[in-house]
């Protein structure tokens, strides 16, 4: 148990066997551990994400609503590519993440939800860090070609190639390179040259709010931080706002 226990630990930070480290195998069942890594994505319960999804799409504003429907299109068309929603604090930025979790889950979809800190990630359901989902190396900003260490054909591997979307929330906070990481693994895992390896990513955030940390950095230098981003979707109101304009317009 204590080896199977240490090979999976092992499997996810450098996508290896205990082989690879000249430790004794363990025995188990064919493919348990590929299984552990891949039901965790995809064992949501359909009832509850169903009533997730259900009751959150009532209540979007129709500014809300417009993205979403955009957005969810954009997955169930396979698109690809790379957006931005651009919301500041309150404007129902983790609102709209966890409907559209639940829209993709409630189909048995692997829909990937991280976030640049642990505190943003504990409020996205089955979210994690970036730096754990996809095993960002500490040194990240030093290399000339950042890369992470998953290995392609490794469990992980199997669920960023089958996955449908990937969210990363308070991306404003993570340093260019580690999007450069994570493209080159996208690219290597799910064996495409397309933006993110083919694979629709949100990123979500306010620049106003928070920027990439440089220490003793010059403006210049957290410019050069911040990723490029193709196209960007915007929630302008918080739910208060739009309900206090929905009344005084019903009251005139
Ligand atoms: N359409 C809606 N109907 C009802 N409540 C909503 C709706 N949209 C957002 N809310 C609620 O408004 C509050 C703020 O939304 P949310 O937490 O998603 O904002 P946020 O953009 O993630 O904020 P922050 O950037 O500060 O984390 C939450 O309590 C959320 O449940």
């Amino acid at each position: 148990m204590a080896l199977i226990n240490l090979e999976d630990i092992i499997a996810s930070i450098y996508g290896t066997s205990l082989e690879n480290h000249s430790l004794p195998v363990p025995t188990r069942q064919a493919d348990k551990r590929k299984d552990k890594e891949y039901s965790r994505e995809t064992n949501y319960s359909c009832k509850e994400q169903g009533r997730i999804a259900g009751a959150n799409v009532k209540k979007l504003t129709p500014e809300q609503s417009f993205i979403y429907n955009d957005f969810t299109q954009k997955i169930q068309n396979g698109q690809s590519g790379l957006c931005f929603l651009d919301a500041p604090g309150g404007c129902s930025k983790t609102f709209f993440i966890e409907t559209t979790l639940a829209s993709q889950r409630v189909k048995g979809s692997i829909a990937i939800a991280t976030a640049s800190t642990g505190l943003a990630a504990t409020l996205l359901p089955g979210g994690r860090t970036v730096h754990s989902t996809f095993k960002v190396p500490l040194n990240i900003i030093n290399p000339e070609t950042p890369s992470c260490s998953i290995k392609k054909g490794t469990a992980l591997s199997r669920v960023l190639q089958d996955a449908s979307v990937l969210i990363v929330d308070e991306a404003t906070l993570l340093h260019r390179n580690v999007f450069e990481a994570i493209v080159t693994t996208l690219k290597d895992t799910r064996s495409s040259s397309e933006v993110m390896g083919g694979l629709l990513t949100l990123l979500c955030g306010d620049f106003q709010q928070i920027l990439p940390v440089i220490r003793q950095g010059t403006r210049a230098n957290i410019v050069d931080a911040l990723s490029q981003v193709i196209l960007t979707l915007e929630i302008s109101q918080t739910v208060q706002t739009h309900n206090k304009h929905e009344s005084s317009a019903a009251s005139r």
